[in-house]
């Protein structure tokens, strides 16, 4: 893999924290899902967040990506207040996942091509290096082959590879990644923590939700852990699993709708337009 994914803060020793989280609350129909979050993530650092079903940490991630609202505290992006924060071409989000059923008829270099949206200006056409990068990005996550391919012929695990390269595609210098090895078998899971370690040697900040560190336990720098809406837990590595996450066999569940599935009431009908790619942008949602 080349050098092109190079984190900007690399070893700048003054640069900012990536986020900087202060007593965020976000909650849905009144009821606080995150109640006093404080978390720094420095740039250049590996951070794991961890957690239950339904702790938080997704609406986390979204929330450090102004996807889901503060209803108090506040957040700074690279030293900048949220809602002043424009520069989304550093930033790379791994959403949960593409779809649920499929109704996306994208092929999947469109699909990586789509995370050159904040990076480029409106309507521009991509530029050879933009071109590169997507060739480079489809190279690393080992989907060239299907480049032309509708991703609703991909397995699961192949299409979170796809998120990955979206993201990769832009250049950013900091990821924030949802459960990037949900279905995602061990040997593609194994090739993520190459490519994360990588990332993490070119100065990249990267924030993964994982349910367990698995191949990335050598990679992850940091784990927080959501707990009761706050962090419970924050060290060097995760607390040992207990309860039913640590039961041998144990899948991880999600009870609880996903922004990023396709409208259940689409189904078995034509997608509209809007529901092409059903992908939530930093910042713009
Ligand atoms: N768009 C939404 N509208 C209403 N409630 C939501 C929405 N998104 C999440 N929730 C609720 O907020 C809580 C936290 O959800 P979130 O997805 O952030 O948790 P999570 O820790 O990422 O869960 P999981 O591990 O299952 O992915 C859950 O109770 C969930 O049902």
């Amino acid at each position: 893999m080349s050098d092109q994914f190079t984190g900007t803060a690399a070893g700048d020793p003054d640069a900012p924290p990536a986020f900087r989280i202060t007593d965020a609350v976000v909650g849905y129909d009144g009821t606080p899902v995150l109640d006093g979050v404080d978390l720094d993530i420095p740039a250049g650092q590996t951070i794991a967040v961890m957690g239950p079903n339904g702790s938080g940490k997704s609406t986390l991630m979204r929330a450090m990506l102004g996807i889901a609202p503060l209803s108090a505290g506040r957040i700074l992006v690279h030293g900048t207040p949220l809602r002043r924060f424009r520069d989304w071409r550093r930033i790379g989000y791994v959403p949960q996942r593409l779809t649920a059923g499929g109704a996306v008829p994208a092929t999947v270099r469109e699909i990586v091509a789509s995370g050159q949206v904040a990076a480029r200006r409106l309507l521009s056409l991509p530029t050879r290096a933009d071109r590169a990068a997507i060739d480079e990005a489809l190279e690393t996550v080992g989907l060239t082959d299907r480049a032309r391919d509708s991703v609703r012929e991909l397995s699961g695990g192949q299409q979170q590879r796809v998120l990955i390269a979206r993201a990769l595609a832009g250049r950013p210098d900091t990821f924030v990644m949802d459960e990037p090895m949900a279905g995602v078998d061990a040997e593609n899971q194994r090739e993520l923590a190459r490519t994360i370690d990588h990332l993490r040697g070119t100065g990249a900040t990267v924030v993964l939700v994982l349910h367990e560190l698995g191949p990335l336990e050598d990679v992850i720098e940091r784990a927080v852990v959501l707990d009761g809406g706050r962090i419970g837990h924050d060290g060097r590595r995760a607390p040992a699993a207990t309860g039913e996450c640590a039961r041998p066999g144990h899948e991880h569940q999600h009870p609880h709708p996903d922004p990023n599935d396709p409208d259940p009431r689409a189904a078995g009908t034509e997608p509209a337009a809007a529901d092409l790619i059903r992908l939530e942008v930093p910042g713009r949602d």
